[in-house]
């Protein structure tokens, strides 16, 4: 309001246009950024990426990482979705941000709550890595040539539910841990493969321990997953500004209609689902499905629509499956 009405006068515009140009000289590099990130290879990999795509944005800057230890991280005896789920490995990140410890916090997507919480944004949401899961194993090459009974390692219900549905004969045991503690536990022979996120084996240099990236029809992706996300405080509006550069605007498309589609099923650890949306053409095709723990059951749809569109795909996508039986499965878990 104030703007506008200085900008009816013309010496008032030349006021204005020193201002904007001073604006953008206070805009054009932060002194200092502190990075928050949780303290695992991969979550440190991620601040250091995001750190040098920030160096050469800003060559000035002094940028920094400070490395914190999650609840996500300590409990690890126990699986995520009996642990409280979504935001687990966020909260501590945020408090740091909140007491003024760090500037911005790197998240991958996955990872991040569907409803960010009051006095936080996402500033940015980086190009997507590899979103598919990959099929681990020293002895196999493929999911469909394991043998029955044999054991295949998760903890997470959604790659869970869709193992039991399309591989009833196999048997689905916990596995925890970061990438290296997922993949040592496979060499000492506890599994007979693993399943773990792409994306995270080819950012540590460990692309070369897949075996089969499982395409997204057999092992739909988690929501974000694959995406980074930068957060920041809502009242910081200059580093919100200067995070921009980093925004990939048709990853963001697909990560927020995928969110959308999950924060309409109350999506958290405890639900088995998935959704991945995609952009070929300029048109945006979202997939979900959401499924009993056991896998005897899988409510699956898709739907297309404009990229720009993505929040309201996604939540017409939700509702869709709702009313095709997800509603009684979500139910049930409550
Ligand atoms: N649940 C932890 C987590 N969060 C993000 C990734 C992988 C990287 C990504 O999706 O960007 C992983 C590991 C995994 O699921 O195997």
């Amino acid at each position: 309001m104030q703007l506008f009405a200085i900008i009816r006068t013309g010496v008032a515009r030349a006021r204005m246009a020193a201002l904007l140009q001073n604006q953008i000289l206070i805009m054009s590099s932060p002194e200092k950024i502190v990075i928050a990130s949780r303290e695992s290879q991969l979550a440190l990999w991620q601040a250091n990426f995001i750190r040098s795509r920030l160096l050469e944005l800003y060559p000035q800057t002094d940028i920094t990482i400070l490395g914190m230890t999650t609840k996500g991280d300590q409990i690890l005896d126990v699986s995520l979705s009996k642990i409280g789920g979504k935001g687990l490995f966020i909260k501590e990140l945020e408090l740091a941000l909140e007491d003024g410890r760090a500037d911005i916090a790197v998240h991958s997507m996955k990872d991040v709550p569907m409803i960010v919480p009051s006095g936080f944004r996402l500033a940015a949401i980086t190009e997507r890595e590899d979103p598919r899961d990959a099929f681990v194993s020293n002895d196999f090459t493929s999911l469909e040539e394991l043998p029955t009974g044999s054991v295949v390692g998760t903890s997470s219900l959604r790659r869970e539910s869709q193992l039991r549905a399309r591989f009833p004969h196999l048997q689905v045991r916990p596995l925890r841990g970061n990438v290296q503690t997922r993949l040592r536990k496979l060499d000492e022979g506890e599994y007979s493969a693993i399943i773990l996120a792409a994306a995270g084996l080819k950012r540590l240099e460990l692309g070369y321990r897949i075996s089969m990236l499982i395409p997204p029809e057999l092992s739909l992706p988690a929501v974000g997953q694959g995406a980074l996300g930068i957060e920041c405080r809502d009242n910081d509006p200059d580093m919100v500004e200067w995070m921009k550069p980093l925004h990939h605007a048709t990853t963001a498309y697909c990560v927020e209609a995928e969110r959308a589609m999950s924060r309409v099923l109350g999506g958290s650890c405890q639900v088995p689902l998935g959704g991945f949306a995609e952009i070929f053409e300029g048109v945006l095709t979202l997939r979900g499905f959401v499924a009993t723990p056991d896998g005897s059951k899988i409510i699956a749809d898709k739907l297309c629509g404009k990229p720009e569109s993505g929040e309201r795909v996604g939540e017409q996508l939700a509702q869709n499956l709702k009313t095709h039986g997800a509603e009684e499965i979500l139910a049930a878990l409550a």
